[in-house]
């Protein structure tokens, strides 16, 4: 039987990565509905493809556009489009590669009907990993990560009994900014910012990695996948992106998966788990040719949005929403050239030490949190402009 999947976010970088691995497995695969943003003429080319029966476009210009060239498929339009397309009857897993928290309604309505889920999008399970992982025990959704050190983590647990696990280290590159010091970060640019020195993503994570708030969304994602708690688990600094995460046993011993620097791997594992299909688009990896690998410590000082994703992660309730939050709003405001890479790490901090709540957050509260954090940081986006014009 073809596993029917729904892909939000297609038009992205995960999202045609995804359908690289769906094409290439047509007798595993099928492409029954997707979402995207903007970008209608890939999306076109999709529909052509894969002919899904379901579309979502979170432009209502697109929606009209693409109804009139395909009659037969039914599509929405926004968020209401997202959740319509999560509750379409006959699906068994649901890839979520959206950028942003925008993807998280859709997949809590996943996981409520059971559906299994492809993961992704990081910053969901950052805003409300105890709803999605207490509702994915309740339904019997599985939670399968698709992040490259989740998924590493993922894959080496298999077979692993949970109380044998003393605990995780994630690998980071250390993004475009590795070898600068604080003061070099002063007048970096956008385009500097956007050369990651391991992988090839959209321009969100890419500039996430250079200012270290990638490692600190994976951190707490670490956390509410494995439930492992924070002071277990642990970052290095890996300039090969080869490791791509460890496990320690109880024992001392380490258990490591390692590979070439290209999604398409832990995207398929997440399809096809638990099985491991025939690459096709195999990414040459000859350790001979890496030839070394090295491991640094995570200078926390020069690397503050780690060490605060922690300080959220601890803290619970609200506060990885609002660090999330903060920062989704202080990185789109660096791409649109509106404030300086610092800037980002100011914005969020600020939003974080502003944030006061009390124990036992609902995920309303937690959604409201987020929301005044956007509207914040978007104030004090223009507070500054406004600020530099004088
Ligand atoms: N890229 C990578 O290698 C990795 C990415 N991730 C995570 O995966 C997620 C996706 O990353 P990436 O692929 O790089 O991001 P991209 O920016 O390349 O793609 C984002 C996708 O989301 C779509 N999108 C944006 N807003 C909406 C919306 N409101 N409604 C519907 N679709 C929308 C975009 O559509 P459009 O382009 O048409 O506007 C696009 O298809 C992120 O959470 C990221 O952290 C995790 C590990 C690795
Ligand atoms: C491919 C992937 O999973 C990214 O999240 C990657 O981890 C980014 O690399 P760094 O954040 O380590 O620079
Ligand atoms: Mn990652």
């Amino acid at each position: 039987m073809k596993k029917k999947i729904i892909l939000l976010g297609a038009t992205g970088s995960v999202g045609v990565q995804a359908l690289d691995v769906i094409a290439a497995h047509p007798d595993q695969f099928e492409l029954v509905g997707f979402a995207f943003g903007k970008n209608i003429e890939k999306a076109r080319e999709i529909m052509q493809d894969f002919s899904p029966k379901v579309v979502v476009s979170a432009e209502a210009s697109s929606q009209i556009a693409l109804a009139e060239s395909f009659p037969d498929v039914e599509i929405h339009v926004g968020n209401e489009g997202l959740i319509k397309l999560a509750k379409i009857e006959d699906y068994d897993i649901l890839l979520n590669a959206i950028v942003g928290s925008v993807g998280l309604p859709p997949t809590i309505e996943a996981i409520k009907l059971g559906r299994d889920i492809a993961l992704a999008n990081k910053e969901t399970l950052v805003v409300a990993g105890y709803t999605i992982m207490a509702e994915a025990a309740r339904t019997g959704s599985k939670i399968l990560p698709v992040d490259s050190e989740h998924a590493a983590i993922f894959q080496v647990l298999q077979g692993v009994q949970k109380s044998d696990v003393r605990s995780l280290t994630i690998t980071a590159s250390g993004g475009s900014f590795r070898d600068k010091t604080r003061e070099e970060l002063l007048d970096v640019t956008l385009d500097d910012a956007l050369a990651h020195p391991n992988w090839t993503m959209g321009a969100k994570i890419t500039l996430d990695s250079a200012t270290m708030v990638n490692k600190g969304l994976e951190v707490i994602e670490a956390h509410h996948l494995f439930g492992v708690p924070y002071d277990d688990i642990h970052v290095v600094l890996h300039r090969e992106s080869v490791v791509h995460s460890m496990v320690t046993l109880q024992d001392g011993a380490v258990l490591a998966q390692l590979g070439a620097t290209d999604m398409r791997e832990p995207i398929q594992y997440a399809l096809s788990y638990p099985k491991h299909l025939t690459m096709h688009h195999e990414t040459p990896f000859d350790l001979t040719e890496i030839g070394a690998l090295h491991f640094e410590k995570m200078d926390l000082v020069r690397f503050p949005m780690l060490d605060l994703a922690y300080r959220v992660g601890k803290l619970g309730g609200g506060y990885p929403a609002v660090y999330n939050a903060a920062n989704e709003v202080a990185n789109q405001a660096f791409q649109d050239g509106k404030i300086t890479f610092l800037e980002i790490e100011q914005l969020i901090t600020r939003a974080v030490f502003e944030h006061m709540e009390f124990d036992g957050q609902t995920l309303n509260q937690i959604l409201a949190s987020d929301k005044r954090t956007r509207q914040k940081v978007s104030q004090w986006v223009e507070d500054l402009i406004q600020e530099k014009g004088k």
